[in-house]
Protein backbone atom coordinates (compact mmCIF):
# COMPACT_ATOMS: atom_id res chain seq x y z
CA UNK A 1 0.00 0.00 0.00
CA UNK A 2 1.55 3.19 -1.05
CA UNK A 3 2.66 5.97 1.79
CA UNK A 4 1.67 8.57 -1.32
CA UNK A 5 -1.94 10.45 -0.20
CA UNK A 6 -4.70 9.66 -2.96
CA UNK A 7 -4.42 13.17 -3.88
CA UNK A 8 -0.65 12.49 -4.61
CA UNK A 9 -1.12 9.04 -6.72
CA UNK A 10 -3.25 11.18 -8.33
CA UNK A 11 -1.23 14.20 -9.62
CA UNK A 12 1.32 10.95 -10.55
CA UNK A 13 -0.77 9.16 -12.58
CA UNK A 14 -4.12 11.37 -13.76
CA UNK A 15 -3.61 13.45 -17.06
CA UNK A 16 -4.03 17.39 -16.34
CA UNK A 17 -6.38 17.59 -19.83
CA UNK A 18 -9.16 15.35 -17.86
CA UNK A 19 -9.05 17.25 -14.80
CA UNK A 20 -11.51 20.16 -13.16
CA UNK A 21 -10.29 20.37 -9.71
CA UNK A 22 -12.33 23.29 -7.41
CA UNK A 23 -10.72 21.90 -4.32
CA UNK A 24 -8.06 20.18 -3.05
CA UNK A 25 -10.96 17.19 -2.22
CA UNK A 26 -10.52 13.50 -2.41
CA UNK A 27 -13.14 11.25 -2.43
CA UNK A 28 -13.23 7.98 -1.34
CA UNK A 29 -17.15 7.03 -0.86
CA UNK A 30 -20.05 7.96 -0.80
CA UNK A 31 -23.55 7.56 0.97
CA UNK A 32 -26.54 9.55 0.56
CA UNK A 33 -25.69 13.03 -0.04
CA UNK A 34 -22.50 13.27 1.35
CA UNK A 35 -19.23 12.13 -0.03
CA UNK A 36 -16.58 10.83 2.08
CA UNK A 37 -12.67 12.24 1.91
CA UNK A 38 -9.74 10.90 2.25
CA UNK A 39 -9.08 10.50 6.11
CA UNK A 40 -12.98 9.89 7.04
CA UNK A 41 -14.41 13.16 6.97
CA UNK A 42 -17.79 13.76 5.16
CA UNK A 43 -19.07 16.36 2.86
CA UNK A 44 -22.21 17.64 1.88
CA UNK A 45 -22.60 17.53 -1.75
CA UNK A 46 -24.14 20.47 -2.92
CA UNK A 47 -22.79 19.63 -6.55
CA UNK A 48 -23.69 15.99 -7.10
CA UNK A 49 -20.25 15.66 -9.21
CA UNK A 50 -21.45 18.28 -11.52
CA UNK A 51 -25.34 16.96 -12.15
CA UNK A 52 -25.18 12.91 -12.25
CA UNK A 53 -25.65 12.57 -8.41
CA UNK A 54 -29.39 12.93 -8.92
CA UNK A 55 -30.33 10.56 -6.32
CA UNK A 56 -26.83 11.06 -4.33
CA UNK A 57 -25.00 8.26 -3.51
CA UNK A 58 -25.74 4.47 -2.88
CA UNK A 59 -29.00 5.21 -3.77
CA UNK A 60 -30.76 1.50 -2.88
CA UNK A 61 -33.21 1.81 -6.03
CA UNK A 62 -29.93 2.02 -8.02
CA UNK A 63 -27.39 -0.46 -5.96
CA UNK A 64 -30.63 -3.23 -6.10
CA UNK A 65 -31.06 -2.59 -9.74
CA UNK A 66 -27.13 -2.59 -11.15
CA UNK A 67 -26.36 -5.68 -8.73
CA UNK A 68 -29.40 -7.63 -10.37
CA UNK A 69 -27.90 -6.49 -14.02
CA UNK A 70 -24.33 -7.13 -13.35
CA UNK A 71 -25.21 -10.62 -11.64
CA UNK A 72 -27.13 -11.95 -14.61
CA UNK A 73 -25.74 -9.34 -17.29
CA UNK A 74 -27.69 -9.43 -20.84
CA UNK A 75 -24.40 -9.13 -22.64
CA UNK A 76 -23.01 -5.74 -23.10
CA UNK A 77 -23.48 -3.72 -26.21
CA UNK A 78 -27.59 -3.14 -27.48
CA UNK A 79 -25.25 -2.43 -31.07
CA UNK A 80 -25.16 -6.33 -30.94
CA UNK A 81 -28.39 -7.32 -29.54
CA UNK A 82 -31.41 -6.23 -27.51
CA UNK A 83 -31.54 -6.32 -23.58
CA UNK A 84 -34.51 -6.34 -21.85
CA UNK A 85 -33.37 -2.91 -19.56
CA UNK A 86 -32.05 -0.69 -22.33
CA UNK A 87 -35.65 -1.11 -24.51
CA UNK A 88 -37.29 -0.57 -20.95
CA UNK A 89 -35.53 2.62 -20.61
CA UNK A 90 -36.03 3.66 -23.99
CA UNK A 91 -39.94 2.72 -23.85
CA UNK A 92 -40.08 4.73 -20.61
CA UNK A 93 -38.30 7.91 -21.79
CA UNK A 94 -40.66 7.86 -24.85
CA UNK A 95 -43.32 7.35 -22.42
CA UNK A 96 -42.17 10.80 -20.40
CA UNK A 97 -41.30 12.96 -23.00
CA UNK A 98 -43.54 15.02 -25.33
CA UNK A 99 -42.78 14.93 -28.73
CA UNK A 100 -44.94 14.55 -31.66
CA UNK A 101 -44.98 11.73 -34.53
CA UNK A 102 -43.23 8.45 -33.94
CA UNK A 103 -39.73 8.32 -32.53
CA UNK A 104 -36.70 6.34 -31.25
CA UNK A 105 -34.37 6.76 -28.88
CA UNK A 106 -30.13 6.45 -29.70
CA UNK A 107 -28.46 5.64 -26.35
CA UNK A 108 -24.74 6.85 -25.26
CA UNK A 109 -22.25 7.31 -22.14
CA UNK A 110 -22.42 10.62 -22.02
CA UNK A 111 -23.99 14.05 -22.73
CA UNK A 112 -20.95 14.93 -24.93
CA UNK A 113 -21.76 11.89 -27.06
CA UNK A 114 -24.85 12.17 -27.42
CA UNK A 115 -25.07 15.88 -28.92
CA UNK A 116 -21.93 14.55 -30.92
CA UNK A 117 -24.48 12.38 -32.47
CA UNK A 118 -27.41 14.77 -32.62
CA UNK A 119 -24.84 16.97 -35.06
CA UNK A 120 -23.38 14.18 -37.04
CA UNK A 121 -27.14 12.52 -37.39
CA UNK A 122 -29.13 16.01 -38.30
CA UNK A 123 -26.32 16.95 -40.60
CA UNK A 124 -26.56 13.58 -42.59
CA UNK A 125 -30.91 13.13 -42.59
CA UNK A 126 -31.16 17.06 -43.31
CA UNK A 127 -28.86 17.26 -45.57
CA UNK A 128 -27.99 20.79 -43.78
CA UNK A 129 -24.24 21.15 -42.61
CA UNK A 130 -25.12 24.25 -40.59
CA UNK A 131 -25.82 24.82 -36.75
CA UNK A 132 -27.52 27.84 -34.50
CA UNK A 133 -26.24 27.85 -30.71
CA UNK A 134 -24.94 30.05 -28.03
CA UNK A 135 -22.03 31.79 -27.06
CA UNK A 136 -21.43 30.34 -23.42
CA UNK A 137 -23.03 26.89 -24.33
CA UNK A 138 -21.64 23.85 -23.40
CA UNK A 139 -22.58 20.64 -25.29
CA UNK A 140 -19.83 18.74 -24.59
CA UNK A 141 -16.34 17.74 -25.38
CA UNK A 142 -15.80 15.31 -27.98
CA UNK A 143 -15.00 17.71 -31.55
CA UNK A 144 -18.99 17.12 -32.94
CA UNK A 145 -19.99 18.96 -29.42
CA UNK A 146 -17.31 20.90 -28.87
CA UNK A 147 -17.74 22.61 -32.34
CA UNK A 148 -21.32 23.74 -31.28
CA UNK A 149 -20.58 25.28 -28.01
CA UNK A 150 -20.05 27.90 -27.28
CA UNK A 151 -17.80 28.34 -23.74
CA UNK A 152 -14.94 29.84 -23.08
CA UNK A 153 -13.16 26.79 -21.78
CA UNK A 154 -13.25 25.44 -25.54
CA UNK A 155 -11.55 28.55 -27.35
CA UNK A 156 -8.33 26.06 -27.13
CA UNK A 157 -10.55 24.28 -30.37
CA UNK A 158 -12.03 26.39 -33.22
CA UNK A 159 -15.79 25.79 -33.87
CA UNK A 160 -17.32 24.11 -36.37
CA UNK A 161 -17.27 25.92 -39.42
CA UNK A 162 -20.72 27.56 -40.28
CA UNK A 163 -21.47 27.44 -36.63
CA UNK A 164 -23.70 30.52 -35.80
CA UNK A 165 -23.27 31.89 -32.10
CA UNK A 166 -26.01 33.68 -30.68
CA UNK A 167 -25.43 35.53 -27.52
CA UNK A 168 -27.83 33.89 -25.18
CA UNK A 169 -29.68 37.19 -23.43
CA UNK A 170 -28.89 37.00 -19.85
CA UNK A 171 -31.76 39.35 -17.87
CA UNK A 172 -29.15 40.05 -14.93
CA UNK A 173 -26.19 41.47 -17.90
CA UNK A 174 -28.83 42.89 -20.64
CA UNK A 175 -25.88 43.48 -22.96
CA UNK A 176 -28.10 41.64 -25.54
CA UNK A 177 -31.81 41.68 -25.10
CA UNK A 178 -33.97 38.89 -26.68
CA UNK A 179 -35.43 41.56 -29.57
CA UNK A 180 -31.38 42.39 -29.79
CA UNK A 181 -30.77 38.50 -30.77
CA UNK A 182 -33.69 38.10 -32.17
CA UNK A 183 -32.98 40.47 -35.14
CA UNK A 184 -29.57 39.84 -35.10
CA UNK A 185 -30.56 36.02 -35.97
CA UNK A 186 -33.10 38.07 -38.44
CA UNK A 187 -29.80 39.84 -40.14
CA UNK A 188 -27.93 36.67 -40.51
CA UNK A 189 -30.57 34.76 -42.26
CA UNK A 190 -30.99 37.55 -44.40
CA UNK A 191 -27.06 37.78 -45.35
CA UNK A 192 -24.49 35.41 -44.51
CA UNK A 193 -26.35 32.37 -42.97
CA UNK A 194 -29.18 31.16 -45.07
CA UNK A 195 -31.45 29.37 -43.10
CA UNK A 196 -32.07 26.39 -45.49
CA UNK A 197 -28.36 26.38 -44.75
CA UNK A 198 -29.13 25.21 -40.99
CA UNK A 199 -29.91 21.98 -39.90
CA UNK A 200 -31.25 22.68 -35.55
CA UNK A 201 -30.57 24.80 -33.22
CA UNK A 202 -29.42 23.88 -29.95
CA UNK A 203 -30.61 25.23 -27.08
CA UNK A 204 -29.90 24.96 -23.46
CA UNK A 205 -33.29 25.43 -21.87
CA UNK A 206 -31.13 27.03 -18.80
CA UNK A 207 -27.47 27.94 -19.63
CA UNK A 208 -25.70 26.51 -17.13
CA UNK A 209 -21.66 26.14 -17.41
CA UNK A 210 -22.22 29.49 -19.17
CA UNK A 211 -23.28 31.07 -16.02
CA UNK A 212 -26.35 29.54 -14.81
CA UNK A 213 -28.75 31.57 -17.07
CA UNK A 214 -32.65 31.84 -17.22
CA UNK A 215 -33.37 33.18 -20.58
CA UNK A 216 -35.98 35.99 -20.25
CA UNK A 217 -39.37 34.55 -21.04
CA UNK A 218 -41.00 33.83 -24.51
CA UNK A 219 -37.57 34.16 -25.93
CA UNK A 220 -36.80 30.40 -26.65
CA UNK A 221 -40.30 29.67 -27.66
CA UNK A 222 -39.72 33.01 -30.33
CA UNK A 223 -36.81 31.18 -31.38
CA UNK A 224 -38.40 27.87 -32.08
CA UNK A 225 -40.96 29.80 -34.43
CA UNK A 226 -38.63 31.66 -36.37
CA UNK A 227 -36.51 28.34 -37.37
CA UNK A 228 -39.35 26.54 -37.50
CA UNK A 229 -40.48 28.56 -40.08
CA UNK A 230 -37.49 27.96 -42.15
CA UNK A 231 -37.72 23.51 -41.10
CA UNK A 232 -34.82 24.07 -39.13
CA UNK A 233 -34.68 21.58 -36.24
CA UNK A 234 -35.15 22.18 -32.45
CA UNK A 235 -32.90 20.20 -30.67
CA UNK A 236 -32.74 21.14 -26.61
CA UNK A 237 -29.91 19.75 -24.36
CA UNK A 238 -31.49 18.41 -21.54
CA UNK A 239 -28.23 16.92 -20.08
CA UNK A 240 -27.59 18.99 -17.25
CA UNK A 241 -30.89 20.68 -16.12
CA UNK A 242 -33.40 17.77 -17.26
CA UNK A 243 -35.32 15.02 -15.61
CA UNK A 244 -36.85 16.67 -12.62
CA UNK A 245 -33.97 18.94 -11.61
CA UNK A 246 -35.45 22.05 -12.60
CA UNK A 247 -38.81 21.70 -10.94
CA UNK A 248 -40.46 20.07 -13.88
CA UNK A 249 -39.98 16.82 -15.89
CA UNK A 250 -38.26 18.31 -18.29
CA UNK A 251 -36.47 22.23 -18.87
CA UNK A 252 -37.56 22.66 -21.99
CA UNK A 253 -41.53 22.24 -20.02
CA UNK A 254 -40.77 26.14 -18.79
CA UNK A 255 -40.21 27.12 -22.05
CA UNK A 256 -43.10 26.18 -23.81
CA UNK A 257 -40.48 24.70 -26.72
CA UNK A 258 -41.68 21.38 -28.73
CA UNK A 259 -38.23 20.48 -29.64
CA UNK A 260 -37.50 17.94 -32.73
CA UNK A 261 -34.64 16.32 -30.25
CA UNK A 262 -34.09 15.88 -26.68
CA UNK A 263 -30.73 15.06 -25.34
CA UNK A 264 -30.10 13.43 -21.88
CA UNK A 265 -27.09 12.72 -19.88
CA UNK A 266 -25.65 12.73 -16.25
CA UNK A 267 -28.56 12.24 -14.23
CA UNK A 268 -30.24 9.86 -16.64
CA UNK A 269 -27.84 7.41 -15.14
CA UNK A 270 -27.56 7.99 -11.75
CA UNK A 271 -23.87 8.35 -11.60
CA UNK A 272 -23.33 5.51 -14.08
CA UNK A 273 -21.95 6.44 -18.14
CA UNK A 274 -25.07 7.03 -19.65
CA UNK A 275 -26.66 9.03 -22.48
CA UNK A 276 -29.57 8.98 -24.71
CA UNK A 277 -31.13 10.88 -27.47
CA UNK A 278 -34.38 11.13 -28.37
CA UNK A 279 -35.67 12.17 -32.05
CA UNK A 280 -37.69 11.38 -35.13
CA UNK A 281 -37.87 8.24 -36.80
CA UNK A 282 -36.92 9.45 -40.12
CA UNK A 283 -33.89 11.03 -38.27
CA UNK A 284 -33.03 8.21 -35.73
CA UNK A 285 -33.57 5.59 -38.43
CA UNK A 286 -30.95 7.51 -40.89
CA UNK A 287 -28.69 4.55 -41.56
CA UNK A 288 -27.74 1.37 -39.60
CA UNK A 289 -24.30 1.41 -37.96
CA UNK A 290 -24.27 5.33 -38.39
CA UNK A 291 -23.84 6.46 -34.80
CA UNK A 292 -21.96 3.14 -32.58
CA UNK A 293 -20.60 2.85 -29.47
CA UNK A 294 -19.92 -1.06 -28.44
CA UNK A 295 -21.05 -0.55 -24.56
CA UNK A 296 -23.63 2.13 -25.12
CA UNK A 297 -27.05 0.88 -23.57
CA UNK A 298 -25.38 -1.82 -22.10
CA UNK A 299 -27.72 -3.19 -19.56
CA UNK A 300 -26.16 -2.40 -16.50
CA UNK A 301 -26.10 1.64 -16.97
CA UNK A 302 -29.51 1.33 -18.83
CA UNK A 303 -30.99 -0.67 -15.25
CA UNK A 304 -29.62 2.32 -13.21
CA UNK A 305 -31.63 4.68 -15.87
CA UNK A 306 -34.68 2.70 -15.46
CA UNK A 307 -33.78 2.96 -11.18
CA UNK A 308 -33.24 6.57 -11.93
CA UNK A 309 -36.66 7.21 -13.80
CA UNK A 310 -39.01 5.22 -11.42
CA UNK A 311 -37.34 7.14 -8.70
CA UNK A 312 -37.96 10.02 -9.70
CA UNK A 313 -41.83 8.86 -10.27
CA UNK A 314 -41.93 6.98 -6.97
CA UNK A 315 -40.29 9.38 -4.53
CA UNK A 316 -42.07 12.64 -6.16
CA UNK A 317 -38.63 14.31 -7.15
CA UNK A 318 -40.02 16.29 -9.94
CA UNK A 319 -42.44 18.04 -7.12
CA UNK A 320 -39.42 18.15 -4.68
CA UNK A 321 -37.04 19.99 -7.07
CA UNK A 322 -39.35 22.30 -7.01
CA UNK A 323 -40.18 22.56 -3.37
CA UNK A 324 -36.61 22.22 -2.14
CA UNK A 325 -34.80 24.46 -4.86
CA UNK A 326 -37.28 27.29 -3.93
CA UNK A 327 -36.36 26.94 -0.57
CA UNK A 328 -32.51 27.08 -1.12
CA UNK A 329 -33.16 30.21 -3.72
CA UNK A 330 -34.95 32.21 -1.22
CA UNK A 331 -32.16 31.10 1.17
CA UNK A 332 -29.27 31.84 -0.34
CA UNK A 333 -30.96 35.29 -1.63
CA UNK A 334 -31.58 35.99 1.75
CA UNK A 335 -27.33 36.24 2.29
CA UNK A 336 -27.24 39.05 -0.20
CA UNK A 337 -29.03 40.92 2.73
CA UNK A 338 -25.38 40.56 4.48
CA UNK A 339 -22.72 39.89 1.31
CA UNK A 340 -22.87 42.70 -0.97
CA UNK A 341 -21.01 40.22 -3.09
CA UNK A 342 -24.10 38.94 -3.65
CA UNK A 343 -25.65 39.98 -7.12
CA UNK A 344 -27.96 37.47 -8.14
CA UNK A 345 -29.33 34.32 -7.28
CA UNK A 346 -31.57 32.46 -10.24
CA UNK A 347 -32.31 29.16 -11.83
CA UNK A 348 -35.02 26.71 -11.46
CA UNK A 349 -35.43 23.91 -8.98
CA UNK A 350 -32.23 22.19 -7.96
CA UNK A 351 -30.09 23.85 -10.63
CA UNK A 352 -28.98 26.94 -8.93
CA UNK A 353 -26.89 30.03 -9.64
CA UNK A 354 -25.45 32.74 -7.40
CA UNK A 355 -23.94 35.59 -9.37
CA UNK A 356 -20.89 37.11 -7.49
CA UNK A 357 -20.09 40.97 -7.94
CA UNK A 358 -17.84 43.39 -7.57
CA UNK A 359 -20.33 46.08 -7.40
CA UNK A 360 -23.99 46.06 -7.42
CA UNK A 361 -24.85 48.91 -9.13
CA UNK A 362 -22.43 47.86 -12.20
CA UNK A 363 -22.70 44.39 -11.83
CA UNK A 364 -19.00 44.00 -12.88
CA UNK A 365 -18.69 40.32 -12.20
CA UNK A 366 -16.04 39.23 -9.04
CA UNK A 367 -12.33 38.30 -9.71
CA UNK A 368 -12.11 34.44 -10.40
CA UNK A 369 -10.11 34.28 -7.59
CA UNK A 370 -12.84 35.39 -4.86
CA UNK A 371 -15.01 32.80 -6.60
CA UNK A 372 -12.57 29.87 -6.49
CA UNK A 373 -11.53 30.98 -2.60
CA UNK A 374 -15.15 30.68 -1.56
CA UNK A 375 -15.61 26.97 -3.14
CA UNK A 376 -12.07 26.55 -1.14
CA UNK A 377 -13.53 27.80 2.04
CA UNK A 378 -16.24 26.34 1.62
CA UNK A 379 -14.81 22.81 1.41
CA UNK A 380 -12.84 23.68 3.91
CA UNK A 381 -16.30 24.14 6.33
CA UNK A 382 -17.97 20.63 4.57
CA UNK A 383 -19.41 21.14 1.37
CA UNK A 384 -18.43 20.18 -2.47
CA UNK A 385 -19.77 22.68 -4.86
CA UNK A 386 -18.64 24.44 -8.26
CA UNK A 387 -18.80 27.57 -10.19
CA UNK A 388 -19.19 28.33 -13.54
CA UNK A 389 -19.97 31.02 -15.66
CA UNK A 390 -17.79 33.05 -18.14
CA UNK A 391 -15.96 35.01 -15.95
CA UNK A 392 -16.05 33.03 -13.25
CA UNK A 393 -18.09 34.45 -10.75
CA UNK A 394 -21.38 32.28 -10.57
CA UNK A 395 -21.28 29.55 -7.86
CA UNK A 396 -23.36 26.37 -9.41
CA UNK A 397 -25.30 24.73 -7.07
CA UNK A 398 -26.72 21.20 -8.82
CA UNK A 399 -27.41 19.07 -5.45
CA UNK A 400 -28.80 15.63 -5.76
CA UNK A 401 -32.43 15.64 -6.06
CA UNK A 402 -32.63 13.67 -2.47
CA UNK A 403 -31.66 16.64 -0.71
CA UNK A 404 -33.42 17.35 2.55
CA UNK A 405 -34.41 20.44 4.25
CA UNK A 406 -31.70 20.24 7.05
CA UNK A 407 -29.53 19.72 4.39
CA UNK A 408 -29.96 22.82 2.15
CA UNK A 409 -29.76 24.49 5.72
CA UNK A 410 -26.41 22.97 6.03
CA UNK A 411 -25.33 24.22 3.43
CA UNK A 412 -26.79 27.57 3.18
CA UNK A 413 -24.96 28.43 6.32
CA UNK A 414 -21.51 26.73 4.74
CA UNK A 415 -21.90 29.64 1.60
CA UNK A 416 -22.68 32.22 4.42
CA UNK A 417 -19.69 31.19 6.60
CA UNK A 418 -17.31 30.73 3.38
CA UNK A 419 -17.91 34.33 2.21
CA UNK A 420 -17.57 35.65 5.33
CA UNK A 421 -14.19 34.17 5.94
CA UNK A 422 -13.00 35.14 2.42
CA UNK A 423 -13.93 38.89 3.21
CA UNK A 424 -12.30 38.41 6.05
CA UNK A 425 -9.05 37.29 4.08
CA UNK A 426 -8.87 33.79 5.92
CA UNK A 427 -8.50 32.10 2.52
CA UNK A 428 -5.00 33.31 0.45
CA UNK A 429 -4.27 32.97 -3.20
CA UNK A 430 -1.82 30.36 -3.02
CA UNK A 431 -4.32 28.02 -1.75
CA UNK A 432 -6.10 28.52 -4.55
CA UNK A 433 -3.33 28.93 -7.40
CA UNK A 434 -3.73 25.35 -8.66
CA UNK A 435 -7.82 25.07 -8.63
CA UNK A 436 -8.10 27.75 -11.20
CA UNK A 437 -9.03 25.43 -13.94
CA UNK A 438 -11.68 27.09 -15.76
C1 LIG B 1 -25.67 21.19 -20.95
C2 LIG B 1 -24.57 20.19 -21.10
N1 LIG B 1 -24.55 19.37 -22.18
C3 LIG B 1 -23.58 18.44 -22.35
C4 LIG B 1 -22.55 18.33 -21.43
C5 LIG B 1 -21.50 17.26 -21.65
O1 LIG B 1 -21.78 16.20 -20.79
P1 LIG B 1 -20.59 15.19 -20.41
O2 LIG B 1 -19.58 15.97 -19.61
O3 LIG B 1 -21.27 14.12 -19.62
O4 LIG B 1 -20.00 14.68 -21.69
C6 LIG B 1 -22.51 19.15 -20.30
C7 LIG B 1 -21.37 19.05 -19.36
N2 LIG B 1 -21.09 20.05 -18.63
C8 LIG B 1 -19.88 20.20 -17.82
C9 LIG B 1 -18.94 19.02 -17.85
C10 LIG B 1 -17.53 19.40 -17.53
C11 LIG B 1 -17.32 19.82 -16.11
C12 LIG B 1 -18.00 21.08 -15.75
N3 LIG B 1 -19.37 20.94 -15.51
C13 LIG B 1 -20.31 20.50 -16.40
O5 LIG B 1 -21.45 20.34 -16.03
C14 LIG B 1 -23.53 20.10 -20.14
O6 LIG B 1 -23.56 20.92 -19.05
Amino acid sequence: MSNLSLRERDAATIAQIGKLRFSPLSVIGGRGNRLIEEGGRSLLDLSGSAGPAVLGYGHPAVVEAVETSIRNMAGASLLLYPNEPAVSLAERLLAITPGEGERRVWFGHSGSDANDCAVRVLQAATGRSRFISFIGSYHGNLSGSMGISGHTAMTHTLPRPGVLLLPYPDPFRPNFSAEDVLALLDYQFETTCPPHQVGAVFIEPLMSDGGLIVPPPGFLKTLQERCRKHGIKIVVDEVKVGLARSGMMHCFQHEGLTPDLVVFGKGIGGGLPLSAVIGPKEIMDYAPAFALQTTAGNPVATSAGNAVLKTIAREGLVERSARIGTLFSDALRALSAKHEIIGDVRGRGLAIGVDLVKDRATREPVAATTTAKIIYRGYELGAAFTYVGLKANVLEFMPPLTLTEDEMTEGVAIVDQAIADVNAGEVSDADVASFMMW
